[in-house]
């Protein structure tokens, strides 16, 4: 079936002088996402965002955000309005409570100061679980309370989109975990999200899609599914560690003749592995479905695993493959693209 694209972004580019902060941009956001705009500090996610948001003119290409183009100004003002974001921190008034400050954004926002939106600003800080805490005054609110307070202004005009920029920027671990809490729920509500992020283990959980960038430049997009289903592997422990190493020899033997087995080598369990700390296991890039032949092909030469187990693929350490050690211009970064794109795994079209 084919998926609704909510924005698309082609050849999106921002220059700042002579550097280049978003280069060539195309994003695909489908409704029903949540979708993770993700890269490392300084990589262009808030440009993008900004650009999408009418809030910055582009130097080149073209945005379409619920099915209006950027070049339509009028149809285009159409959709932002139909979009919810917080790119900066909303500016409130610290003595006023949650509610008057909702108030205040509501009138700013152009609705009519009636019982229509008092409902709808109710409706809203329920929404986001401040309802409680709507009387007190917003200096009190902790920071993560500050940051929902900002979406319940963002989603007061009941957007089909909501853009969230780096939203757990500064927030400690519990806030952190609320704000993705809050996330999956717009979610379930049927409301597409697009959230940016320099720190990918605090979103990933909750994202469908993502796209990662660097130096303005995409390195991948696609489903999560998709970018790591053929990353995961399988972890063998065993009980005297010269025997991971002759298993590493024979699985490397066979490797060649056997087209399901990419890859074996010796790692040391991490802290956090379940297997205890410092122990060699045997890492093999394989399908976990292949566990028995792996079994089988060590049993023939009478090794033995004491534990086999899935490895989860991780998104942050593709992530990290990804984004670290590249300069600008890398001509690694474009081979890198060129083959997730052949492959099938990257949306770089
Ligand atoms: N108004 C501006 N004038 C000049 N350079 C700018 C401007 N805004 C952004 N830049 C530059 O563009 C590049 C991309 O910045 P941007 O803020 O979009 O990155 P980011 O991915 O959002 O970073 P962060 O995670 O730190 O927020 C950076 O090199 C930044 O210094």
């Amino acid at each position: 079936m084919q998926q609704e694209a909510i924005l698309r972004t082609e050849h999106l580019t921002k220059r700042f002088g002579t550097r280049t902060a978003v280069d060539d941009l195309a994003l695909e956001v489908f409704r029903g996402d949540v979708f993770g705009l993700l890269g490392p500090n300084g990589s262009g996610k808030t440009t993008t965002i900004r650009m999408v948001l009418g809030l910055l003119q582009p130097n080149h290409g073209s945005i379409t955000l619920l099915d209006q183009r950027s070049s339509d100004k009028h149809g285009y003002l159409q959709a932002l309005r139909r979009t919810g974001s917080i790119v900066e921190q909303p500016t409130f008034y610290p003595f006023l409570s949650g509610r008057e400050n909702l108030r205040g954004m509501a009138t700013f926002a152009g609705l009519a100061n009636n019982r229509m939106t008092h409902a709808r600003i109710d409706e809203v800080l329920e929404q986001v679980g401040l309802a409680e805490r709507a009387n007190d005054s917003y200096r009190k609110y902790s920071l993560g309370m500050k940051q929902r307070l900002g979406i319940a202004a963002a989603l007061l005009s009941q957007p089909e989109l909501i853009i969230l920029d780096e939203p757990t920027n500064g927030l400690d671990p519990a806030g952190v975990v609320e704000i993705r809490k809050f996330i999956g729920q717009l979610a379930q509500q049927g409301i597409t999200v697009i959230v940016s992020s320099h720190i990918l283990y605090e979103i990933q959980q909750v994202c469908s899609r993502v796209a990662i960038i660097k130096f303005g430049k995409l390195l991948v997009q696609g489903s999560v599914n998709e970018l790591l289903s053929d990353r995961e592997g399988i972890l063998l422990s065993f009980k005297y560690p010269d025997q991971a190493h002759k298993a590493e020899q024979v699985l490397r033997e066979v490797q060649a003749q056997t087209p399901w087995l990419k890859s074996a080598g010796c790692i040391q369990a991490e802290p956090g592995s379940w297997a205890p700390v410092g122990s060699t296991l045997l890492q093999v890039e394989a399908p976990i479905d292949y566990a028995m032949e792996i079994n089988a092909l060590l049993g023939e030469k009478g090794i033995y695993a004491a534990e086999i187990r899935r490895q989860e693929a991780s998104l942050e350490k593709f992530f990290l493959e990804l984004t670290e050690g590249q300069a600008p211009d890398s001509t690694q970064s474009s081979a890198h693209i060129q083959q997730l794109s052949t492959t099938g795994q990257g949306r770089n079209a």
